[in-house]
């Protein structure tokens, strides 16, 4: 059988005794057998009667045992009134049998006057007895004299004991004294049933009896308390909770709390980790528990522990920090709570072991085998760009004993509209790289909006803008290959508005080939414009050779004077520009109907031509020579930052040197190095480039940041050195004055300023004719020297380009730039 809980041991104790027993009745009948004696009655009775019938005396014969016990069980064992009360009952003619129990219908009054009228004669009146009962005591009203003799007829009631006498003029005869005296019934009822004196003594015993058990109760609190204790909460005053559970979570604080820094932690949280704190344990506040609460349950000691054996004191403090279910748990430590296999990992390893077949691996093994697998992942690094290796060629010793074609570039330049784009796209279709089915799809596209005369300049012209504007942007590349030569088309706009692009263009070709309307007053308006920039320009570059397209003779029906006036005028200017007249060559010709571009001239109106076509021209250009054997130079026409397989990827000329895949070159002015992944030339792919080529370079391991459109690219080795300021002799197109002008490396350019005049110089000799002049005028070659805002790569032999200030940047009478002929004697 379980113990009893606490809780209903409390309530027994805490039973009041009215509420038990409501009925005197059924407690007497609970009593001792039902006669109601109890050994201290018996042993009563027995002394009662034995004095009773001394008292009798003489009547003690005529009276029973069974009669005095009950007149001592009627009067309480009181022998005094058992006696008069069986004298009177003897004296009666009522007989003895009759029960006491009758008489409580008829008041005790009347009793004492019925037994006065019995005794005296009615004439000498009645002796009262009366019975009061006060505080414990009992009052005995007792008329000293025999009543006088009653005139009227005698009555058993008291009016007529009194009826004679006025009101408040009693007789002296007729007043009573009255004498008190201790009661002998010390808590006991009186005149009342004996009963209930009983049912009282049974309920003082059971109030002894209960009070015995409430103390013993207090003591089995005790350990109740004790182990109730061992399951409180404190707070942090160590003041025992009276929520309960509700106030359990600070002990929480016993497990190892994760500090936050001070910078990260907001400030409100740290009374909260204060508040967290492990509280130490305070055993004398158990002690001072009150005696409320109830011994452990089974399920309580079930997870607790047994705590009876151990005293509150003791044990109190260490459970007190572990809250319940977990105060069994003493030693935990979340720090160390996975160190050890759970039951699961336990299960599952010995499923593994039997899954195994019995093959077991020592933790030794199983380590090593742990450290191999790491180093193999280790060894697992994927790196973005595979490593490019070079194939260490002699890319020189390749080039020569390979049978590549002559290598030339040419740029197209001329004023706006003069047909150039026109003219290329000729030459492609003649020479069938561009097939009839593209030019009809281009003369259809053309003819859409109106522009069928632009088809053939599609060709090259390939952007929207460009052919929505029907207007050049930007340099437009193309290829074409003849029996002897791999040539390379740099298509350069006209217009004014995109010269930085021409000369992009220009830096990476070996000539130009000008192209001139020859239509009435076309000419004349491109001399006044870009037709005299461009040759400059192309000087500038260092080009000696030039091709000078007469184009559109069919306007002017191949008109010989026509042709003859612009050559004559043309020489004149390209002479002045430093052009040897035997490096020039004029082609009449018309690009739209592909008159001497590829074929000869049929119409007869061109008879007295006999010269080259325009490809006949650019398979006998001289063609500068190739600097192979020295450093590379390489000057970044475009940079295109492509797809995924080719990120960065630039194009232009090698002045000198040359490439393979896998060499790593150094990008100025930004100083960064790259690896060149990938060649192509002419859209085909190379394991090497050289010196007059146009490859594209897809590179690797640089940041497309650090290349742009102007750069120089060079051998790590070997750089280009970057200058703010440098000596150089030019060639002066117009007059030239210490002044700010625009310096030009290829499209690489910083503002700068002719600082000083130095010389005068001989056109031919190079001798000096006059030091520090005030002004140089066309034509004439001198020294001077120019500082530039911000470094540029420049070294001596390069080709730069002095323009004049911003503010006078593309006039339009075409002599708005000062073209310089740059050769560097050396370096500030
Ligand atoms: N009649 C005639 N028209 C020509 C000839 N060549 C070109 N054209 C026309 O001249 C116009 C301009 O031709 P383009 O080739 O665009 O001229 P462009 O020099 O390339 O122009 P930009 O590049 O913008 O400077 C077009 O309408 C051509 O059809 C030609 O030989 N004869």
């Amino acid at each position: 059988m379980p113990p009893k809980s606490g809780f209903s041991r409390a309530r027994n104790v805490d039973y009041d005794d009215d509420d038990i027993y409501d009925d005197e009745d059924e407690y007497y009948e609970e009593g001792e057998g039902g006669d109601g004696m109890t050994e201290d009655d018996k042993e009563q009775m027995r002394l009662g009667t034995t004095r009773v019938r001394e008292g009798l005396g003489e009547m003690s014969g005529f009276t029973s045992d069974e009669q005095i016990q009950e007149a001592l069980w009627h009067y309480y064992y009181d022998v005094d009134k058992s006696v008069v009360y069986l004298k009177n009952k003897l004296g009666t003619t009522e007989s003895v049998e009759e029960k006491p129990k009758k008489e409580k219908t008829t008041s005790r009054f009347d009793q004492a006057a019925s037994v006065a009228d019995q005794k005296a004669p009615a004439t000498t009146g009645k002796q009262i007895y009366a019975q009061y009962s006060c505080s414990g005591e009992s009052a005995y009203l007792v008329t000293q004299r025999p009543l006088p003799p009653m005139s009227m007829p005698t009555s058993d009631t008291t009016d007529d004991f009194f009826w004679d006498v006025p009101w408040g003029q009693v007789p002296s005869d007729r007043l009573g004294v009255i004498t008190t005296h201790a009661s002998p019934y010390k808590g006991g009822l009186l005149g009342g049933s004996s009963k209930l004196a009983a049912l009282a003594a049974k309920r003082r015993k059971e109030r002894e009896e209960a009070e015995a058990a409430a103390s013993k109760a207090s003591s089995d609190a005790d350990a109740a308390i004790a182990m109730l204790d061992k399951l409180t909460v404190r707070s942090k005053d160590n003041v025992p909770s009276s929520l309960g559970l509700n106030e359990q979570r600070p002990a929480r604080s016993r497990y190892p709390v994760r500090k936050r820094s001070p910078s990260r932690s907001p400030p409100q949280e740290a009374p909260r980790e204060a508040i967290e704190e492990p509280e130490a344990p305070q055993p004398a506040i158990i002690n001072e528990l009150p005696a409320q609460r109830a011994t452990a349950s089974m399920f309580a000691s079930t997870l607790c522990g047994d705590c009876s054996s151990a005293t509150s004191a003791q044990s109190a403090p260490a459970l007190q920090a572990f809250p319940a279910p977990y105060a069994k748990y003493k030693d935990y430590d979340s720090a160390a709570a996975f160190a050890t296999p759970s039951p699961d990992d336990i299960v599952r390893a010995a499923q593994a072991k039997g899954a195994g077949g019995g093959r077991r691996s020592t933790p030794k093994k199983k380590k090593a085998h742990t450290e191999n697998l790491a180093r193999s992942v280790e060894k697992l690094v994927v790196h973005d760009e595979p490593k490019i290796r070079s194939k260490n060629l002699n890319v020189v010793a390749e080039y020569e004993k390979s049978d590549l074609k002559r290598i030339a570039n040419f740029v197209v330049v001329g004023h706006v509209d003069h047909g150039k784009s026109t003219l290329m796209g000729r030459l492609l279709y003649d020479l069938k790289v561009i097939d009839q089915r593209s030019i009809d799809k281009l003369r259809k596209e053309a003819e859409t909006i109106g522009k069928s005369s632009f088809a053939l300049a599609w060709v090259m012209d390939e952007t929207n803008e460009e052919r929505s504007r029907g207007v050049t942007v930007d340099i437009a590349t193309n290829y074409f290959e003849t029996e002897k030569s791999r040539f390379t088309i740099l298509d350069a706009p006209g217009h004014k508005d995109f010269i930085p692009n021409m000369i992009s263009g220009s830096s990476q070709a070996d000539f130009p080939v000008l192209v001139i309307d020859a239509s009435t007053n076309s000419f004349e308006a491109g001399l006044k414009g870009q037709t005299k920039e461009h040759i400059l320009i192309a000087r500038s570059m260092g080009m000696q050779h030039i091709i000078v397209a007469v184009n559109k003779m069919d306007t002017v029906s191949w008109s010989k004077a026509r042709f003859d006036d612009i050559s004559k005028r043309m020489t004149a200017f390209l002479t002045e520009s430093s052009f040897l007249p035997s490096r020039i060559t004029f082609i009449p010709l018309a690009g739209l109907t592909g008159e001497n571009v590829v074929k000869k001239v049929e119409n007869s109106a061109a008879h007295w031509y006999t010269g080259e076509t325009l490809l006949e021209a650019l398979e006998r250009i001289e063609l500068p020579q190739r600097n192979l054997q020295k450093a590379l130079r390489l000057s970044v026409a475009d940079v295109f930052r492509g797809d995924l397989r080719s990120p960065l990827s630039i194009s232009g000329r090698i002045d000198s040197g040359t490439v393979q895949v896998g060499d790593v070159i150094l990008a100025l002015p930004a100083k960064q190095t790259a690896t060149i992944k990938m060649i192509e030339v002419q859209d085909a792919p190379a394991d090497w480039a050289v010196a007059g080529q146009i490859p594209t370079l897809h590179l690797t391991d640089i940041d497309p940041v650090h290349l742009q459109q102007g750069d120089i690219v060079c051998v790590p080795s070997a750089p280009v050195k970057l200058v703010k300021a440098f000596t150089s002799k030019l060639l002066a197109f117009q007059h030239v004055l210490p002044e700010p002008v625009e310096v030009f490396r290829s499209t690489l350019n910083s503002p700068g300023a002719i600082r000083t005049l130095s010389a005068r110089l001989n056109k031919f000799t190079g001798e000096v004719v006059k030091k520090k002049p005030r002004v140089i005028k066309p034509g004439e070659v001198a020294r001077v020297v120019v500082q530039l805002e911000r470094e540029l790569p420049i070294e001596e032999g390069m080709r730069v380009v002095l323009r004049e200030g911003a503010g006078r940047w593309g006039r339009a009478d075409g002599a708005c730039c000062v073209s310089v002929d740059c050769r560097y004697e050396r370096l500030l």
